[in-house]
C-alpha cells in the first residue's frame, strides 16, 4: 500500500466511505464521514440488500478457510529454477536466482568524502601545485607537512592523514595551508572496502530486483544478473455475454477482466503469454487448457454451477487435481486452484469482477510468488477507522483507502463492482464476525504505485 494522503475534497467526490453499501454484507456498522471532510457520498439508492449468501450451503460443502487457501497456493508449485543471465536494464522486477556477491571491494580504493585538501601530518602544510580529481590514476604519495587539493570521490594518496574540507582551511599569503579544525587520522576518508569486501554477500537469492538493487549491482561490478525466468501465465476469459468494445447492449456487458488481469498478473511477476476469449464453449476451453504450455492458467467465470459453467467439468475430464475448491472468503468464494500437471496450475477466478480480484490475490498472488522464487511477504496491518461488519463464517476482503494512518473501507465493494477497488490503496482482511474500530487488520497491497504507465515495468 502506498499510504499516499488523499485530499478531503477528492475523497468526497471520488470515494464513498462504506457505511451504507448495497450489495453483500455491510462494511461498517455506523455512519462515517472523514473528519474535517464533507459527508461521504451516499451510495446509490438500493434495492433491498440480499440476504448474505453466508447461510447458503456451499456447493461442495468443503470450502477452504482463506488463510489455508493462500498457504496452499504458495506451496502448490515448485519454486522457479531456470536461471537466465539478464542485462541490468532488463532485470527490473525479476528475482535473483543466486546470492549477489560483491565482485569488488566497495569503495574499490580509499576515497575522499569531501572537496578540500588531503593532508599528511600536522599543519600548516605546503600545498602541491596540482590537485587530485575523481576518475584519475594513482596520485603520488604525500610526505608529512604536505597537502594537495582533492575532489570528492578522488583517490587518496598513500601516507595521507585525512581530508580538510575546503570550508575548514585557508591559505596564507605564502600559500601555506592552515586548518580551522583539527584533522584527525582518517578524517573524511572512505576507506577501501568500507561497504563490502570482494566476495561478501550483498543480497540473498530470492531478492526482488528493484531500482536500488540495480544500482548496487552496477556499483559492485555487474553487467548482467542471474535471475529466475518469469512464470508464464495465460488468461482464458469465458462468457458469451462479453463485449470487447463499445457500450453494453442487448444483455451483453463489457469484459472487465480481459483488460484488468494481464497488467495485474504482470505486476505480480508473471509474463502474460496470451489472453484468449473463449465464450462459453466447453470444447474451446478444453483445447486451450490441454494445449497450453503456461505455468499458470487463469480462467475467468464459469466457476459456479450454472448450465454453461464449464471449468469444473473440464478439470474433472482432464484428471486435474483440485487443490482448492471454494474458499471461505467474500467476495469470490467459488474460486478454485487445480494442478493440471506437476508444473502447471490453473486458478479459476469467479466471473464477478471484484470476486475475480479476490481470487487473484488469494490464489494467484501466492502461487506466482513461489514460482518467481520469492519468499513470503511480511504481512502488515493497519487499524480500521470504523467498525467493519463481517461475514458470519467467512473472511471478507474489502477495498480500503489509507487515511490518517487508518484503513477506511470504501463503498461499492459488492462482488460485481470495481468502483471501490479502482479507488483503493489496498484490501483489508476482515475476519469472520467482523472487526471493531481501531482493530489492527491485515492489508493486502495493490501494486499500482510500482507500475510504469505502459504496464511493462512492475516489480512488486
Ligand atoms: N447457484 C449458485 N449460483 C451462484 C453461486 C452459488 O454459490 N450458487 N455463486 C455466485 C457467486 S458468489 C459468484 S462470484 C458467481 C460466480 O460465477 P461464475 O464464476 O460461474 O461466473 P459467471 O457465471 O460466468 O459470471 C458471473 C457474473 O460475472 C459476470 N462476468 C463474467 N465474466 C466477466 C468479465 N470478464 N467481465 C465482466 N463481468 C464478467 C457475468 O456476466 C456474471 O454477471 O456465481 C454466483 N452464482
Ligand atoms: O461472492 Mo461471489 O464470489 O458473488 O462474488
Amino acid at each position: 500500500m502506498t499510504g499516499r494522503p488523499m485530499p478531503d475534497a477528492e475523497l468526497d467526490e471520488a470515494l464513498a466511505l462504506v457505511n451504507d453499501h448495497r450489495e453483500g454484507p455491510g462494511a461498517t456498522s455506523r455512519p462515517a464521514a472523514p473528519s474535517g471532510a464533507p459527508a461521504a457520498t451516499p451510495a446509490p439508492s438500493p434495492a433491498p440488500a440480499p440476504a448474505p449468501r453466508s447461510e447458503a450451503p456451499d456447493r461442495h460443502g468443503h470450502t477452504t478457510p482463506w488463510p489455508t487457501a493462500r498457504a496452499r497456493a504458495a506451496r502448490a508449485p515448485r519454486p522457479g529454477s531456470a536461471v537466465t543471465p539478464v542485462a541490468l536494464d532488463q532485470a527490473l522486477g525479476l528475482t535473483l536466482a543466486a546470492p549477489l556477491g560483491a565482485l569488488t571491494d566497495l569503495p574499490s580504493f580509499d576515497t575522499s568524502a569531501m572537496d578540500g585538501w588531503v593532508v599528511a601530518g600536522p599543519g600548516p602544510w605546503d600545498v602541491r601545485a596540482e590537485g587530485i580529481l575523481a576518475g584519475h590514476g594513482r596520485p603520488e604519495p604525500l610526505t608529512d607537512g604536505e597537502a594537495v587539493r582533492i575532489a570528492t570521490g578522488a583517490r587518496i594518496p598513500q601516507d595521507a592523514t585525512g581530508v580538510l574540507r575546503s570550508e575548514h582551511g585557508r591559505t596564507d599569503d605564502s600559500g601555506r595551508l592552515h586548518a580551522g579544525h583539527e584533522v584527525v587520522p582518517g578524517q573524511d576518508i572512505r576507506p577501501r572496502g568500507q561497504e563490502c569486501r570482494s566476495g561478501d554477500q550483498l543480497l540473498p537469492r530470492g531478492t526482488l530486483v528493484t531500482p536500488a538493487v540495480l544500482g548496487l549491482a552496477a556499483a559492485a561490478g555487474y553487467d548482467t544478473l542471474p535471475t529466475l525466468r518469469r512464470p508464464r501465465a495465460e488468461v482464458l476469459v469465458l462468457g458469451d455475454e462479453l463485449l470487447t468494445d463499445g457500450l453494453p447492449r442487448d444483455g451483453l456487458i463489457r469484459d472487465a477482466l480481459g483488460p484488468m488481469l494481464p497488467p495485474w498478473l504482470r505486476a505480480l511477476g508473471a509474463e502474460v503469454t496470451a489472453v484468449r476469449r473463449l465464450g462459453d464453449d466447453a470444447e474451446a476451453l478444453h483445447k486451450a487448457i490441454t494445449t497450453s504450455d503456461a505455468d499458470l492458467l487463469v480462467t475467468t467465470g464459469g466457476t459456479a454451477s450454472g448450465p454453461v459453467d464449464h471449468v469444473h467439468p473440464i478439470l474433472t475430464r482432464i484428471g486435474a487435481e483440485l487443490l482448492v475448491d471454494g474458499v471461505a472468503v467474500r467476495p469470490g468464494h467459488p474460486m478454485l486452484l487445480a494442478r493440471i500437471r506437476p508444473d502447471q496450475h490453473l486458478v479459476g477466478l469467479p466471473g464477478n469482477p471484484l470476486a475475480a480480484v479476490s481470487g487473484l490475490l488469494t490464489l494467484a498472488e501466492p502461487l506466482l510468488r513461489t514460482l518467481s522464487g520469492r519468499g513470503n511477504q511480511a504481512a502488515y496491518t493497519a487499524p480500521v477507522r470504523d467498525d467493519v461488519q463481517g461475514h458470519p463464517h467467512d473472511t471478507r476482503l474489502v477495498p480500503v483507502t489509507l487515511r490518517s494512518e487508518h484503513a477506511v473501507p470504501l463503498h461499492f465493494n459488492g462482488p460485481a463492482m470495481l468502483r471501490g477497488i479502482a479507488a483503493a490503496d489496498g484490501l483489508v482482511v476482515v475476519p469472520p464476525g467482523g472487526a471493531h474500530q481501531e482493530q489492527e487488520l491485515e492489508i493486502l497491497d495493490l501494486p499500482w504505485a510500482l507500475m510504469a504507465s505502459d504496464g511493462g515495468v512492475c516489480f512488486t
